[in-house]
């Protein structure tokens, strides 16, 4: 691995000379996730392949428009069945079109999902109370490869699981974005523990509410 570009010098001062990462065109790939940056970053994940953790990718200003937009959709407010989650398919909301315009997915995607056209044509938000969390899953096989999941609101940590033994864990933070691809999308499960406190490098996190949103592509055949 050449160190001769200026991401890499960044990278020393950042590491110092004894860190594990390597740079590949500006996107880093951890050998250990232990020291995720905080600033913004791409991080392709070691073991889950086809992960990519695009941290603290969403602004904060960005965050408040999206809350308040799904706010004003008034999905959550609550009569009857399903208020924890909200679907659309079609047309994206203008705020939906513009999160998917700020992902780097020529870096994460394969270049036949980072050029289709429209990259998401479906959205769902999810709301979570405290505490609540998500059962590993793997999302369905009537959308497409190439998921995005932005979080929102509280961190969380959120595990992927492939074949029921082995386990990643990834805390995601406010403005955190994920994009699943291949492996990351198809073999690997995910889904965020129902806990009151998450523990993350010893670190006890709380749970409060959190929002995210998946935006991903049905397949031509259920579309
Ligand atoms: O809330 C999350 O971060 C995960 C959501 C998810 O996995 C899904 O919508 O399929
Ligand atoms: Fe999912």
């Amino acid at each position: 691995m050449a160190r001769s570009r200026p991401l890499d010098q960044v990278f020393l001062q950042l590491f110092g000379p004894e860190s594990d990462e390597e740079v590949e065109c500006g996107v880093y790939v951890f050998k250990s996730l232990n020291r995720v940056l905080d600033s913004r970053s791409i991080i392709r994940h070691p073991t889950v392949t086809g992960l990519t953790l695009c941290k603290a990718w969403v602004s904060k200003d960005f965050q408040a428009s999206v809350l308040a937009a799904v706010a004003a959709e008034g999905w959550f407010e609550g009569h009857g069945m399903s208020t924890n989650q909200a679907m659309r398919f079609g047309g994206l909301p203008e705020w939906a079109v513009q999160l998917a315009a700020l992902l780097p997915v020529q870096q994460a995607f394969p270049a036949e999902i980072a050029s289709r056209q429209p990259l998401f044509d479906q959205l769902i938000a999810n709301s979570y109370q405290p505490g609540e969390g998500i059962k590993a899953h793997i999302d369905l096989l009537r959308f497409a490869d190439g998921i995005c999941i932005a979080s929102f609101c509280s961190p969380a940590i959120m595990h992927f699981t492939r074949d029921g033994c082995q386990r990643q864990s990834l805390l995601l933070e406010p403005g955190d974005v994920l994009l699943l691809c291949g492996e990351a999308r198809y073999a690997w499960e995910h889904g965020i523990d129902s806990c009151q406190e998450d523990v993350w490098q010893s670190r006890k996190i709380k749970r409060a509410r959190r929002m995210s949103v998946t935006l991903r592509k049905l397949l031509p055949q259920h579309a």
